[in-house]
């Protein structure tokens, strides 16, 4: 709603009340329209204001309200009776004006903005384009390649930005309310002629075409196939070339095509997947709400290799202190030269001051002994992680918890190494760890609330999106690329291309497809650890080198490690590249030669595989493992999937992650497709549904967010 209030006698203030930030709901356009009325109906009042409670303007139209019909007074008229308004209306911005926000600043006659206020149009992010004459005003105010920065990009700008751009007319690092109604009542009486924005003329830059073709450019190489950014851009054309009304039309036009729009929905709900995940909860009962997270003001990382470099960093740039150690003089000496690079970078980028005498650097696990948690970064190797657990628990002080970074290894065997299993919790950081915004917190059984809750603090302390799951092989994320990369090799034996494949999963919208990001990442990582499995066995020829465990397995990645061929690093992988360390993957003759070699030698039959069994195949059984996921209870919700999946492993976000996108496709055609699939292959592992995705399927493709209603309760055993 919106309270109305009289303040100095002459000036009408319209306060926005929608906590937590002041969005646009119905409630709140009908206030404003009906305040805006009153105000302009009162003789004594001379001038409006704006604002929001608790120090925020408003954080755009309600996102909540987007999935049900449409009630209360549109924006659009609500934004052209302010702007028509015969009193001045001067908008107080504090905190917040983004979106359907700052629109309704733009429409007000001038803006007041406090020092520490951000404004933007984030609907892109949204898969929108801001829909109440944001991207006709904005162009006209502030001229087109900087209307087409913010709009396409979504970024925020602060205030002192703002007020270079034109967007602000004063910043205030005082009330900026006061500071409002103090300037409301000196415009009081002066003509409103030339504040109305929607009047002005768009500028015409002499290169406009170039602005816009460069424009057009820009997005297609970013948007990976969203369609909300090159649809911005339509917008703000059609402010350049058609009259306000004319452009309001085609705003409109272009709005609604985005609205109802797949991508719009899938954006909107990892908008609030996002958000839902930081309110876990564990499989055995342990939730966030309950669970106090310990204080931690000093943190060590043992073992300062590429993942424990980029974990000190993280630490350090969060304002802990750190304890860096490496037992190898000269890996210390290389590792604290590197830290110090990417501080000196980091604090050069976010304009931050450096935090090295955050660190101290050491020989000595010893110097671990009065930390309040330790990070163990050393190699995925189970056995050195069991020696470093258990010098940790001899060495640490009582009540001091003990993470391990590992991708993939068993949490609670680790727990056993120590005289205090409920003090361990797994951190899961993706690489680069001081840059990828990700991080798994894998609970063990016995892990206490309490650490979970600390090690979920802690990453969202260093900027990161933490996201709790149960321990398993893989956990939530390398667990699913588990079947989504044997399909892909089986596509290979089967008669496709690693290029055909990665094309496929491009198109889709992955940055990467799935043998490029193998060939960036390294060959020779799971080939070290399916050697570690027993799978990799040293005579793999003839059929049986096809079999392992009883299933069909392809052993075309150990073969070409065996080769040396490991990626990028040795500049042949599954592509070749111009150099050892190279980054343009071209397509390999070589490889294809030894795909031909290899169907031959064991008696298969090349055919052709179209796009769609590709991407089917390949999502289908990663989405699959994403409800066997469900079911053991590993991940409680699909927003903790679908998160780990876009930050981690570069799903496209406009598809919402998989399980959301399975919900698009439809369960039941997932199951039908699975199926298929299944008959044709009933050797290749992965493409079975399992029993929740069918109950889903056969319970009627319910809503997403009613799926955990299906999944069976956890039940406490605490
Ligand atoms: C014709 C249509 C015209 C215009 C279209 C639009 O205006 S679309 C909306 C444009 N606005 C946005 O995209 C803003 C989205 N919000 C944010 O970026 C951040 O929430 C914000 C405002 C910067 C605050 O960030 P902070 O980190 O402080 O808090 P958090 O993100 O956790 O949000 C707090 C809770 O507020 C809820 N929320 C935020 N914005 C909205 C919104 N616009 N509508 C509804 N709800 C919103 C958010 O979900 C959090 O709630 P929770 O229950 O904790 O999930």
């Amino acid at each position: 709603m919106a309270l109305y209030s009289r303040v100095s006698g002459s000036v009408g203030m319209i306060t926005l009340q929608n906590p937590p930030v002041n969005a646009l709901s119905a409630a709140v356009r009908q206030g404003i329209v009906d305040m805006m009325h009153r105000a302009l109906s009162e003789p004594e009042v001379k001038s409006v204001v704006i604002c929001g409670q608790n120090g925020k303007f408003c954080g755009g139209a309600d996102i909540r309200e987007f999935g049900a019909k449409m009630t209360g007074p549109p924006l659009v008229p609500m934004v052209h009776l302010i702007e028509a308004a015969s009193k001045p209306v001067v908008a107080a911005i504090e905190g917040i004006a983004l979106g359907g926000g700052l629109e309704l600043a733009l429409s007000c006659h001038y803006r007041i903005a406090h020092s520490k206020a951000t404004l933007g149009f984030p609907e892109v992010a949204l898969g929108l384009l801001p829909g109440a004459g944001g991207t006709q005003r904005l162009p006209r105010l502030i001229g087109v390649p900087a209307a087409l920065d913010l709009i396409t990009t979504g970024r925020h700008v602060t205030a002192a930005e703002a007020r270079q751009l034109g967007i602000v007319d004063e910043v205030t690092d005082l009330n900026a309310v006061d500071a409002a109604v103090k300037f409301a009542q000196s415009v009081t009486g002066k003509s409103l002629d030339a504040r109305r924005i929607s009047t002005y003329p768009c500028p015409r830059p002499p290169d406009l075409d170039a602005i816009f073709e460069r424009a057009m450019q820009q997005v297609r190489r970013s948007a990976r196939g969203a369609i909300a950014p090159g649809t911005c851009v339509q917008a703000v054309h059609a402010a350049v070339t058609l009259p306000y009304a004319k452009g309001m039309e085609r705003e409109r036009e272009l709005f609604s095509l985005l609205f109802t729009s797949g991508q719009a929905r899938a954006l909107q709900y990892y908008f609030f997947a996002q958000r839902a995940v930081s309110r876990w909860s564990t499989a055995n009962g342990a939730r966030w709400d309950t669970s106090k997270p310990r204080p931690v003001r000093k943190a060590a990382v043992i073992g300062l290799g590429t993942m424990g470099r980029g974990i000190t960093v993280s630490l350090a740039q969060a304002g802990f202190s750190v304890v860096a150690v490496e037992t190898q003089e000269q890996q210390l000496s290389e590792a604290k030269q590197a830290v110090s690079g990417m501080l000196e970078r980091g604090a050069k980028r976010r304009g931050v001051p450096l935090a090295h005498d955050k660190i101290k650097y050491s020989c000595s696990v010893q110097a671990v002994a009065d930390v309040d948690l330790v990070i163990e970064a050393v190699f995925e190797d189970m056995a050195l992680k069991k020696t470093v657990f258990q010098q940790l628990s001899a060495i640490c002080k009582p009540g001091a918890l003990l993470c391990t970074n590992t991708s993939g290894l068993d949490i609670d065997e680790l727990a056993s190494q120590t005289q205090s299993p409920e003090l361990v919790v797994g951190m899961h950081f993706f690489a680069p760890a001081h840059v990828m915004q990700l991080l798994e917190v894998v609970y063990g059984p016995r892990s206490s609330p309490e650490v979970v809750a600390t090690a979920m603090q802690m990453g969202k302390k260093m900027g990161k999106v933490s996201v709790a799951v149960g321990n398993c092989r893989g956990f939530v994320g390398n667990r699913m690329l588990k079947p989504y990369l044997e399909q892909a090799f089986f596509l290979l034996e089967e008669g496709a291309t690693p290029e055909q494949v990665d094309q496929v999963l491009e198109e889709f919208g992955f940055a990467m497809g799935v043998f490029k990001v193998s060939d960036l990442s390294g060959l020779d990582v799971g080939w070290k650890v399916r050697k570690s499995d027993g799978l990799v066995s040293p005579a793999s020829t003839g059929t049986s080198a096809r079999i392992r465990g009883g299933s069909r397995y392809s052993p075309l990645g150990d073969l070409l490690c065996e080769r040396g061929r490991f990626g990028q690093k040795t500049g042949r992988g599954w592509f070749q590249y111009d150099k050892p360390g190279g980054r343009v993957a071209k397509p390999d003759p070589w490889l294809h030669g030894f795909l031909e070699e290899y169907r031959a030698q064991h008696g298969l039959v090349a055919r052709r595989i179209d796009h769609q069994e590709v991407l089917e195949r390949c999502l289908y059984a990663l989405i699959n493992e994403g409800f066997q996921i469900l079911q053991d209870g590993i991940a409680a919700g699909p927003e903790d999937i679908d998160v780990i999946y876009v930050l981690g492993y570069g799903w496209p976000r406009h598809r919402g992650g998989p399980m959301f996108y399975a919900g698009q496709v439809g369960l039941d055609k997932v199951v039908e497709r699975l199926e298929h699939y299944q008959q044709i292959h009933p050797d290749v592992p992965g493409l079975q549904p399992c029993s929740l995705l069918r109950k889903l399927a056969a319970s009627g493709n319910p809503a997403i967010h009613k799926w955990r209603e299906v999944i069976q309760k956890p039940r406490s055993q605490l």
